[in-house]
């Protein structure tokens, strides 16, 4: 249980303590002490939950501008998932690099997503429910989107052929999308 380090700088995966008995398996899916105890200062407003019928379904690469800029802790409750967030601050030290997790109902892993990070994932099997929370509201005005196929990312999605959302096939690719988000290290 706890929180493993990613090769990204602030990012972290998630491991809750889970309780099995002969009914089945409890778990804290979130604690915001044990967050603010390991130096995580959140403060989730929103809950979201997404259902994907077909495997190979793409959301991504998202992220909202600042000030609507979001740090979300993702979790799959039914079937899995390949998780993949790219750091697109400029000055980190991890800028234009990616990861790519596997988060399942099984597994139960979560992934903490900070601020000035897209995130997307590509669901592996039928009916996949991700669920998450984020630490700023939905603004529409503010959403933005890179390329879940560039090229300079060469991500390893599990198919080359995904269904998309009309949204998701017109993103531009980082190096054509400008200065997103500043490093600031103090964060
Ligand atoms: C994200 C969001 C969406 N919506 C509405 C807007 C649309 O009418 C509808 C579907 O939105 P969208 O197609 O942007 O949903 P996803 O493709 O799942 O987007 C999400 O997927 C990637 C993986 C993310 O990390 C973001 O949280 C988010 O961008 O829900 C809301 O009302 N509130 C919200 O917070």
């Amino acid at each position: 249980m706890g929180f493993i380090k990613t090769t990204l700088k602030d990012a972290f995966l998630f491991e809750p303590n889970v309780f099995g008995d002969h009914r089945g398996f409890f778990m804290e899916t979130y604690n915001d002490k044990l967050f603010k105890e390991n130096g995580f200062h959140l403060n989730f407003i929103q809950d979201n939950h997404a259902m994907s019928g077909e495997a190979g379904t793409l959301r991504g690469l998202h992220f909202q501008l600042e000030p609507y800029a979001q740090t979300k802790l993702v979790r799959v409750t039914k079937g899995a998932v390949y998780d993949v967030i790219v750091d697109i601050r400029e000055g980190s030290p991890t800028y234009g690099q990616w990861e790519g997790f596997i988060l399942s109902e099984d597994n139960k892993r979560q992934l903490l997503v900070p601020r000035g990070f897209a995130h997307g994932y590509c669901t592996l099997v039928k009916n996949t429910e991700f669920l998450y929370k984020v630490d700023n509201y939905y603004s529409p005005e503010h959403d933005r989107g890179i390329a879940w196929n560039d090229p300079n990312l060469n991500i390893n999605w599990p198919t080359n052929n995904p269904i998309l959302s009309e949204k998701d096939k017109h993103h531009p690719l980082l190096k054509d999308a400008g200065t997103l988000f500043i490093y600031n290290s103090e964060e």
